[in-house]
């Protein structure tokens, strides 16, 4: 990254219920996301998709995680939305198409070469470092060695895989940031979010904001 940001901002990701939503949005939450795979045990029905972003209020971004989906899903949740997330084998053209603000989720197999992705999602908005399992598209609550985050990427980082309460103060020091995101550690089932848990996220994402020195 190119500078530390001033403030690491905060996405909450995998909410099902609408009580989590206005929860987030209270506690000052940057961004919310909805996954609209439906293999996952956090995914949302375009209904529901509808009914969840209707809690939310201008300058919170609306999320959608979409898994190498059919276009006519994508488009149809599209109003509902204010970014697109792609956490599939979807290529640059594919993430463009929509002609919709889009970011990059990429999982950290060994050897995943993080300039060349950054060139080749150049046009995204910003690139989702996740953990990489075989198989799992995301969600895994697994950490990866965020070493690998080199300094130098030019594209904004959202760090994402195994996040919590606490180890997300030293996640902020260590690897500075756009934003993180979070699902597993703040839950207390899949897709139901733990109100302590969500409290206790933001407040660790404050302090390290305040802690931290910051270049840009
Ligand atoms: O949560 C899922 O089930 C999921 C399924 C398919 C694609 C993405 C999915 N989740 C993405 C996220 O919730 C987060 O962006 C990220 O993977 C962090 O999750 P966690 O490690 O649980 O904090």
């Amino acid at each position: 990254m190119s500078a530390v940001p001033a403030r690491t901002r905060i996405k909450f990701c995998g909410l099902t219920r609408p009580a989590d939503v206005r929860r987030a949005v209270a506690l000052g939450v940057d961004a919310l996301g909805f996954v609209l795979w439906p293999a996952s045990k956090r995914a949302v029905d375009v209904a529901t998709l509808a009914e969840l972003a209707a809690e939310v209020p201008a300058f919170v971004t609306r999320v959608g995680l979409f898994v190498d989906a059919a276009p006519e899903l994508v488009e149809q949740c599209a109003p509902h939305l204010d970014l697109l997330q792609f956490h599939g084998n979807e290529s640059p053209a594919e993430c463009e198409r929509y002609g919709r603000a889009w970011i990059k989720a990429l999982r950290m197999r060994d050897g995943l070469d993080l300039h060349r992705e950054a060139a080749r999602y150049s046009a995204s908005s910003a690139l989702l470092l996740d953990a990489y399992r075989p198989g799992v598209p995301g969600g895994t609550g697994e950490v990866f060695d965020w070493s690998r985050i080199p300094a130098t990427l030019t594209k904004p980082v959202i760090l994402a895989g195994g996040l919590t309460p606490d180890n997300i103060g030293r996640a902020i020091h260590q690897v500075g940031p756009h934003a993180v995101d979070v699902s597993g550690g703040i839950e207390a089932f899949p897709g139901g979010k733990e109100s302590a848990a969500m409290a206790a996220f933001v407040r660790e994402v404050a302090i390290a904001n305040q802690t931290r020195k910051t270049t840009g």
